[in-house]
């Protein structure tokens, strides 16, 4: 079976040495930038990292720049890896009324110095948001481009065709991509066009999915049970988030919000999430979060609700399937409470998180993660990780969109810093139990 996740396609008598040659540059120059992987058609580069899985078949190679140079099976990446000075765009979701317009609304009139270009999808509609073209009075380059249908199914081909166009015409004339996408929307499908398409790819970077939830609504759809094989997109769009707005917590008491707020951390516990009023949130918060970023997987692994202190007491405990191999008794029993919970409420989408100290044997873990990829890609929406493989100096990192995945060594582990693997999936049926004991079967 071909299963390889830090590996290669023919495996050396000692794997290791095989990493560190693949690898120099980027070890070398970990911080340089991310190294990214992505869907290629062809299937003849060395690769650091890579998984193969079927329909369709699809391999991850080094990004374009990279990939040039990397010219057999064996050869090694001698590639300088770029700075990274892509574009970056956001997705800004939500369900219908959730604030979305709002938020961005606030993003164009706020001050904060960058010029955005905005790529706006709704429904059959011309003049949608008067506000919006108010936002251009601030003097941003400010570009307004509207569609008909959804970005996410029939307009796919229409947002590459944008965002190309933007890219070709205007670039130099803004400084981000904020889209925004309808209330119906699966982001899954408009993330991935950011990584599928190499027009897009080799110019823009994802920057961040930011999900808008309408705390006085987002119950009731989320509780929707939709016909088998069709998403329920409330749920799909917490599930890919990497910042989460619960938005209108004017409109319901603080109970509410809580419970709430409980809910969408069983869907997602890697995303950063606050509560507001008319989306008035620090521009930062919603820009520049390197979402998608090697570099940040720390604190997606570690996140936390940003705003709630009174939540943060029972962060690590509270999430479903939230296991730590090294915990105490009385988590278990957190565990098991809430392992129910969960289910009673969320239609299959889930995190499990996974925390453990010790050294993966790099073969256990290639194949693992490689054979939980192959098989269940479609399952699995998003995931981080950062893992201490024996022989490795540098922590190792990863992020994944289902098939698509981008991994690459980091810093040094510290003299005395404990060599704690940490990962979170989000996805649909995930059975944290199993996941568990696959990744601990893997650890020497
Ligand atoms: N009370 C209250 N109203 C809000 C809040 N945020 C937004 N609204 C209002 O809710 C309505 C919907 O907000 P929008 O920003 O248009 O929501 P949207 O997600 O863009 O809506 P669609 O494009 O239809 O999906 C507007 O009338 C907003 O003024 C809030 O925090 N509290």
């Amino acid at each position: 079976m071909a299963t390889t996740f830090l590996s290669f396609t023919a495996r050396p008598q000692n794997p290791f040495a095989k990493i560190r040659t693949t690898v120099l540059p980027v070890l070398f120059k970990p911080r340089a930038r991310n190294l990214s992987y992505k869907t290629m058609p062809s299937s003849t580069h060395s690769e650091f990292i890579a998984f193969k899985v079927p329909r369709p078949y699809r391999r991850f190679t080094a990004s374009a720049s990279a990939a040039a140079t990397t010219a057999s099976e064996d050869s090694d990446l001698l590639t300088k890896i770029p700075p990274d000075n892509r574009i970056p765009a956001t997705i800004i979701t939500g369900f219908l009324g959730s604030g979305k317009t709002t938020l961005l609304n606030h993003i164009l009139t706020a001050e904060h110095g960058k010029r955005i270009a905005v790529i706006e999808n709704e429904y059959g509609e011309v003049d949608i948001d008067g506000s919006l073209v108010a936002a251009k009075t601030t003097g941003a380059e400010d570009i307004v481009l509207l569609n008909n249908g959804c970005l996410c199914c029939t307009v796919r081909g229409d947002l590459v065709r944008m965002i190309s166009e933007l890219v070709s015409k205007k670039k130099g004339k803004f400084d981000h991509i904020v889209i925004e996408t309808t209330g119906l929307a699966n982001p899954a499908p408009i993330i991935q066009t950011f990584y599928a398409e190499d027009a897009i790819f080799n110019e823009v970077k994802l920057d961040g999915v930011v999900t808008l939830v309408d705390a006085k609504h987002a119950g009731f759809h989320l509780d929707e049970v939709k016909p088998k094989g069709v998403v329920n997109e409330a749920v799909e769009q917490i599930a890919y988030a990497d910042r989460i707005i619960v938005n209108k917590t004017d409109l319901v008491v603080e109970p509410q919000v809580a419970s709430l707020v409980e809910r969408i951390k069983n869907i997602n516990r890697m995303a950063h999430m606050k509560r507001t009023e008319f989306g008035k949130v620090d521009l930062d918060y919603v820009l520049g979060i390197g979402g998608f970023d090697l570099e940040r997987i720390e604190s997606a692994v570690d996140a936390k609700e940003d705003d709630a202190a009174h939540d943060r007491h029972d962060h690590d405990h509270d999430h479903g399937h939230h296991h730590h191999h090294h915990e105490h008794d009385h988590e278990h029993e957190h565990h098991h409470d809430h392992h129910s919970h969960d289910h009673t409420h969320d239609p299959g989408v889930s995190s499990v998180s996974i925390v453990c100290e010790g050294n993966l044997d790099l073969d256990k873990a290639n194949m693992w993660l490689g054979t939980l990829l192959m098989e269940r890609s479609e399952d699995i929406y998003r995931m981080k990780g950062l893992l201490s493989v024996r022989g490795m100096n540098e922590r190792f990192v990863f992020q994944g969109v289902h098939d698509i995945f981008q991994g690459s060594p980091d810093r040094m582990w510290g003299p005395d810093e404990p060599r704690v693997n940490k990962i979170v999936f989000i996805g649909k049926n995930l059975n944290g139990e199993e996941l568990e004991k696959g990744f601990k079967a893997c650890l020497l």
